[in-house]
């Protein structure tokens, strides 16, 4: 494709057909007949009704015969945003959901993340999950070399992903999954800066304390240092299920609150994201706010380890950041269109508890799993909707292919067809992922 003849920007891709994506003032906007170009770069230069083809061609110098016409009923969506996956428990996914959480941990999770010793059982299991997965991933693994193999995995197959090495300095359970606090401390740095120093343009590393009850004050405390020394993402776990709250509260007498505790050791930031946090208090809530840490709703996974229903309405009110999570494999699916259902469900089951509770819309969880994700990871100004200046991160959805798990009728709006697919679709339909432009689904074997 030709050269912008009033700058410096190449046009390498357009597409004209219908955009379905969030903004600030509307949890869904369908765009129907845009046009939509990506430069050289990336990134999205041009979004705008299809009427301003010929201006825009002669603009950005494109041809007709470059544009790419989607069919009938396909759309793009935003990629969807994983903002908590653990990629080390993909293995035992979908099995083992029978108990809850700390009792889970010590009989399913920590003897299988163990085998992340072996790194052909790691490059084996990664190579399929960060294949299973579309949108951004946060992997969690105790073993740095297998931790930097996962990021070289992404970088290859064009995935975008925050990678974290997990740290726990305390395992009462499974005595051997544990490091001492100097092993951890120093393994993360140099998981940080080998995976810096690859200057992967999508895989990033994010800091990683497991939960409070795995980690000893001085790692908590060292782990917030290397956060804020080398200004990082940092990802763990709070207020999941009440057995743990109340635990933390008895190991942290001095801690007004458990997310207190990690505020004490400068772990919450506006570059934090917490999964669960389904039990946190309104107070809690205000200290997220006041520190712009985000929440990552994991729905599927507080439903299977029946750990507890979160009240997102009750989050926005707050105003803080929150996005859907897998948490493969405390969630037994990786897909994001199933997070999306088991939000809406969560917010069901707490509207037959609560007469007058304002049920979660599929537009608002459809907003949740693109742009909230994207404000989750402190990503928004890269990804999340179809701005102008973002990458071009997205999904090519065609709901009328042949054998495809739902059908469109001719009386079908287009809304209703996206409606179907949020509520009624799945891989089958998603026929193309871009990640900054690139095309990564189909995958190149
Ligand atoms: O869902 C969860 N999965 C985990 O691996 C974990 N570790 C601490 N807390 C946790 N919660
Ligand atoms: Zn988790």
């Amino acid at each position: 494709m030709t050269s912008c003849n009033e700058s410096v920007i190449r046009i390498t891709s357009v597409f004209k057909g219908a955009f379905v994506h969030s903004t600030h003032t509307s949890p869904m906007e369908i765009l129907e007949n845009f046009i939509l170009g990506v430069s050289e770069a990336g990134k999205i230069v041009f979004i705008e009704g299809a009427y301003e083809q010929e201006n825009l061609a002669k603009r950005w110098g494109f041809r007709n015969t470059d544009i790419t016409h989607l069919k009938d009923w396909e759309f793009f969506i935003p990629g969807m945003v994983d903002t908590h996956i653990h990629a080390s428990q993909y293995s035992y996914m979908g099995t083992g959901l029978d108990m809850p959480l700390l009792q889970w941990l010590n009989t399913y999770t920590f003897p299988a993340e163990l085998k992340y010793n072996k790194t052909e059982f790691a490059e084996e299991v990664y190579n399929k999950v960060v294949k299973r997965t579309t949108g951004m991933q946060l992997a969690t693994i105790q073993h740095s070399h297998s931790t930097l193999l996962l990021g070289e995995i992404a970088d290859k197959i064009g995935q975008r992903a925050l990678v974290g090495k997990v740290c726990m300095d305390i395992n009462n359970t499974v005595e051997e999954y544990k490091e001492t606090t100097e092993e951890s401390v120093e393994e993360t740095k140099r998981f940080i800066s080998t995976l810096l120093q690859r200057k992967y343009p999508q895989v990033k590393p994010i800091i990683t304390p497991r939960f409070v009850l795995s980690c000893s004050d001085k790692l908590l405390k060292d782990l917030g240092f290397i956060a804020k020394n080398n200004d990082l993402h940092i990802q763990s776990h709070i207020s999941e299920n009440t057995e743990e709250v109340q635990i933390v509260k008895e190991m942290f007498p001095d801690c007004k609150s458990y997310t207190d505790v990690y505020n004490k050791y400068n772990l919450l930031t506006n570059k934090t994201v917490m999964a669960h946090g389904c039990h946190l208090t309104d107070k809690e809530l205000d200290i997220f706010n006041q520190r712009g840490a985000a929440i990552s709703h994991c729905p599927n996974s507080n439903l299977s380890l029946c750990s507890g229903l979160l009240d997102v309405r009750n989050v926005l009110k707050h105003k803080v950041k929150i996005g859907l999570g897998t948490d493969v494999s405390g969630g037994y699916s990786p897909s994001m269109l199933d997070a999306m259902r088991r939000a809406l469900d969560t917010s069901k089951a707490l509207t037959i508890q609560t007469s007058g509770y304002e049920t979660l819309t599929y537009k608002e969880v459809f907003r949740l799993a693109t742009l909230g994700g994207s404000q989750a990871l402190a990503l928004e100004d890269t990804i999340g909707n179809f701005e102008v200046g973002k990458d071009f991160d997205a999904v090519l959805v065609s709901p009328s292919i042949p054998g495809g798990p739902f059908d469109v009728f001719a009386g079908d709006t287009f809304e209703v067809v996206v409606e179907k697919f949020l509520n009624l679709g799945d891989d089958r339909n998603m026929v193309e992922v871009y990640v900054a432009g690139k095309k990564v689904v189909p995958f190149k074997e």
